[in-house]
């Protein structure tokens, strides 16, 4: 098996605020493989963005990111420096928010945009230097007729605007949204990323235009092989776009998994509250009271599973320090879930209810997170940590590793 792309684990991301430590992202861990679309799906607040935003350390000073490892094509993106961090930004990896007018300039062309970007990140041999773009931008005025406005115009014409020539003269506002966000995708592409994060890309735009833009960047991720990182509300949206998908609500990963799986074989009950509120979830905030009780404050986040007040299938183990559960016979993909139900000890009924947790359950458990918080205390390293110290990615064992050694299945 060829390494992921990019392999996050162990991510937590807290904010010091004036009520106390909020904890925006909690004890995360996933792998993007290349070319593939991956989905993060959850409610407002449940730390989608800072997830994105802490990959590409672009939080500022108020947030600590800590990891075990966050690796894009080896490279340990907490212990690069910010200089190097500025050109894989919009360069291997980009991103697209939701708003395009905060990625796009108002007072410059469209096409001088994207080609400055090219300028700088793809290789078409210009010089990129102070004089030079002073040059480019007083004395020539506009760099039209260069090879990278070229493949700006390019570019434009590949996420499909009409007269792509004339569209690179124009300025931001004499776009539509939707035009205007494929704009932002031009940009992304002219840096030739290997990945693009995609942050609710399509929210601002009418639902016409949505399924157009996410289709685009479908494509493109087919076409050029580039993995993308999508975050949505939308359960609709991943279904329609993602090869796996991680669910997340109150900082953490619920269940993470294939989208069939996810969707087929839902093994967490907020999975499960969100599948069953799809058909309305056109409109965001109708699908919010679908499941009734409000998220948990994240600020001095009790351990626990931080669901068990809104689950109609809590029951004693939950407010023990939630695990991972590899979910067996998964059709496609490794399927993780974190519910206690998934103890092997625990008897569910049908309904999916517990029936009963036996003594060997708890010393299960017990054992579970006895070796969790041993593997935290030896691989868990901060950010402002030697980088040798986690050249090798420290001495916590990988997921599979875990598996083998009988931490899901085994012997609790
Ligand atoms: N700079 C910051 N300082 C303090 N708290 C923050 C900061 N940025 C985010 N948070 C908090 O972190 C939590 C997660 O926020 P985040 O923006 O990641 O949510 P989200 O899932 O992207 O939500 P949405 O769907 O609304 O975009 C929220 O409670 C938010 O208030
Ligand atoms: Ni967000």
């Amino acid at each position: 098996m060829t390494d992921p792309l990019l392999d996050v684990r162990g991510l937590t991301t807290s904010f010091e605020t004036g009520q106390g430590r909020l904890t925006a992202v909690d004890d995360i861990t996933f792998q993007i493989e290349e070319g593939e679309v991956f989905g993060v799906v959850g409610e407002s607040g449940s730390g989608k963005s800072v997830t994105a935003l802490s990959v590409m350390r672009l939080l500022d000073d108020a947030g600590t990111v800590e990891a075990d490892e966050v690796r894009f094509k080896g490279t340990d993106l907490l212990s690069v420096s910010e200089s190097e961090m500025r050109s894989i930004r919009g360069g291997e990896i980009s991103m697209i928010f939701q708003d395009p007018m905060t990625s796009l300039n108002p007072v410059m062309t469209i096409g001088e945009q994207i080609a400055e970007v090219v300028r700088h990140h793809g290789d078409v041999g210009e010089r990129t230097g102070f004089w030079s773009e002073m040059r480019r931008k007083y004395v020539t005025g506009t760099s039209e007729g260069s090879r990278s406005w070229q493949r700006a115009v390019e570019l434009l014409e590949t996420v499909g605007i009409p007269e792509p020539e004339k569209r690179a003269t124009e300025y931001p506002h004499q776009l539509s949204g939707g035009m205007r966000q494929r704009v932002v995708i031009a940009q992304a592409l002219a840096g030739d990323p290997s990945l693009i994060i995609a942050d609710e890309p399509t929210t601002a735009l009418d639902v016409s235009i949505e399924a157009q833009i996410l289709n685009e960047i479908l494509e493109l991720s087919e076409e050029f092989g580039i993995s993308v990182l999508l975050i949505t509300h939308d359960l609709g949206v991943v279904r329609e776009t993602c090869d796996r998908v991680a669910v997340m609500y109150a900082s953490e990963f619920m269940e993470t998994g294939h989208v069939n799986d996810i969707f087929e074989d839902p093994h967490h009950p907020y999975t499960e509250g969100l599948l069953a509120s799809i058909p309305r979830i056109a409109d965001e905030r109708e699908w919010l009271s679908v499941i009734e009780g409000t998220v948990p404050d994240l600020i001095d986040k009790p351990s626990g599973c931080p669901f068990r007040d809104r689950c109609d299938y809590a029951f004693e183990l939950c407010d023990r320090p939630l695990v991972e559960y590899e979910i067996e016979g998964s059709a496609l993909e490794t399927h993780t879930v974190r519910c206690h139900r998934e103890n092997e000890h625990v008897e569910v009924d049908d309904s999916g209810h517990v029936e009963s947790v036996p003594d060997e359950a708890v010393a299960a458990l017990e054992r579970r997170i006895e070796a969790e918080s041993a593997r935290d205390a030896d691989g868990g390293v901060s950010p402002t940590a030697d980088a040798s110290a986690r050249a090798d990615g420290g001495s916590r064992p990988s997921p599979a590793a875990d598996a083998e050694n009988g931490g899901d299945h085994g012997e609790y």
